[in-house]
């Protein structure tokens, strides 16, 4: 069924979850902002971090540069101050996609930098899920630096000094027409990370713009790289060489937009009460803001005003018509609604125009009973067909498919096994465990038990 060696989830369905859940930092914000310190001069303290295998792999990176890291858990402190090493070992690398943003700093510092293949979620366009990296290269190389790109996705970059540039976002789309608009976040924030060790004042149009872009501006700003957006919606950012004043900072991270999308579909799957807790509410409301306009659409309230949200276990009460965009919804929160919309009533339709394959779970889902048809990157969900059918086995092959996958099989009355439990560690800091605080039955079996 698959080749990893990771534990089956055997999941009992049907039993409604209840009780308080702590919501963490954002993962893609973490990246960001680890990112942006590495290229200045501060320590910077970061507050609410997840403890995820994202962050401890691009935290091991980060030492092996020799940057001081201090604490663990949700409380960080990294010293760029030691930053003598540029080595970026690949083993490291390809366990996380993040790896990648860490290339500008360690580019201002020596000047030249290889980076391997980085990994993450497989959801590319390519028959192999690999995900590009044109983009990053064509914008590294506005910013003066010679850069060569293997077939394996890894980059080699030389630049002697960096120098500020204007651009356009919208260059880097490959196809004009596409839907999702111009704001491609990999291009963005590399663009962003270059220019806060460039020289001169860095203006970016069109830039991307969700949580993991808005916090990296706050660090940079903070750190004395001013960082501002203009009346229009332009990005100025003046890069300082010397990495900025220097002084100790303390950043404490929006909470995991996807993560709360995670919990409110448990709850409307499962029918019960659930209460998020150690929440940003303003921030996470700014980034949520499209997910919770579809969310109301559907019938649902998510609204987070406080640093508590109670997630009542309502099914939605209408379809849903959604389109996944760089401006819309998050392409992570496309599975969960696409759960959500089987226990709605009507027809919702599901375009996604960010990651125009990432409908692995469609055949899972239908596997557990629900209605699922894609065509050409539009899924049609025939809602009142709920995951309900025992005794199946799925698969989930990226992190945010397995969630819901997982999650799909809490709605089933009887047993599911769900393959796949590998993905999640990278995005959730104990998703089981937190889903077993709350009443869900599972139980883990390794290969080796169950054969
Ligand atoms: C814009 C967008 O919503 N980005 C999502 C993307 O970010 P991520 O940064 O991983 O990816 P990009 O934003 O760079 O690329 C997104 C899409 O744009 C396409 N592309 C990119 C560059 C380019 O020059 N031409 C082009 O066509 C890519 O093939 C892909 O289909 O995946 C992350 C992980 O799921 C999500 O958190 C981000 O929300
Ligand atoms: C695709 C995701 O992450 P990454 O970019 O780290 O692979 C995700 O968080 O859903």
């Amino acid at each position: 069924m698959t080749t990893s060696s990771s534990p089956v989830l055997l999941v009992r369905g049907g039993h409604e979850l209840s009780g308080d859940v702590r919501v963490s930092g954002f993962k893609h914000a973490f990246v960001t902002v680890l990112a942006g310190a590495l290229t200045g001069r501060s320590t910077v303290t970061v507050d609410n971090c997840p403890d995820i295998e994202e962050t401890r792999v691009l935290l091991a990176l980060a030492r092996s540069f020799g940057v001081r890291v201090r604490g663990g858990g949700r409380t960080v402190s990294v010293d760029p101050s030691g930053l003598t090493e540029h080595a970026l070992d690949p083993r490291l690398v390809d366990r996380v996609h993040g790896a990648v943003y860490l290339l500008p700093a360690l580019l201002a510092r020596f000047g030249q930098v290889r980076l391997p293949a980085a990994g993450g979620c497989r959801i590319g366009d390519a028959a192999s899920g690999a995900r590009p990296v044109h983009q990053y290269a064509e914008v590294l190389r506005r910013f003066g630096a010679e850069v060569a790109t293997g077939q394996d996705g890894s980059l080699t970059v030389r630049a002697d000094r960096m120098t500020a540039c204007e651009l356009d976002l919208r260059d880097w789309t490959a196809d004009r027409e596409l839907r999702t608009g111009p704001l491609y976040s990999g291009a963005t924030k590399m663009a962003i990370l270059a220019a806060a060790s460039a020289r001169g004042t860095t203006r970016l149009r069109h830039p991307y713009p969700k949580p993991d872009v808005t916090e990296l501006v706050r660090l940079l700003d903070a750190t004395g790289r001013p960082a501002r957006y203009t009346p229009e919606g332009d990005l100025l950012i003046e890069g300082r060489p010397d990495g900025g004043h220097g002084r100790p900072v303390r950043h404490e991270l929006v909470s995991d937009l996807i993560e709360v999308v995670t919990w409110a579909t448990a709850a409307a799957l499962t029918g019960g009460k659930v209460r998020l807790t150690g929440l940003t509410p303003g921030r996470l409301a700014a980034g949520l803001a499209p997910e919770i306009a579809v969310a109301r659409d559907m019938g649902l309230s998510w609204h987070p005003t406080a640093r508590s949200l109670v997630l009542t276990g309502e099914p939605p009460s209408a379809a849903a018509d959604i389109t996944v965009a760089s401006h819309g919804i998050y392409s992570d929160s496309q599975p969960f609604f696409m759960l959500l919309a089987t226990l709605g009533p009507g027809v919702s339709h599901i375009r996604e125009t960010v990651w125009r394959r990432r409908f692995t779970h469609v055949p899972e889902l239908r596997r557990l009973g629900a209605d699922i048809e894609v065509v050409d990157a539009e899924a049609r969900v025939l809602g009142g067909h709920p995951p309900s059918r025992p005794g199946q086995s799925v698969v989930g092959r990226d992190l945010r498919s397995t969630a819901a996958l997982l999650l799909a099989a809490l709605a089933v009355p009887g047993r599911a096994r769900v393959y796949g439990s590998e993905h999640l560690v990278r995005g959730y800091e104990d998703l089981v465990g937190d889903l077993v605080r709350l009443g869900a039955r599972i139980r883990t079996e390794s290969h080796e038990d169950g054969g």
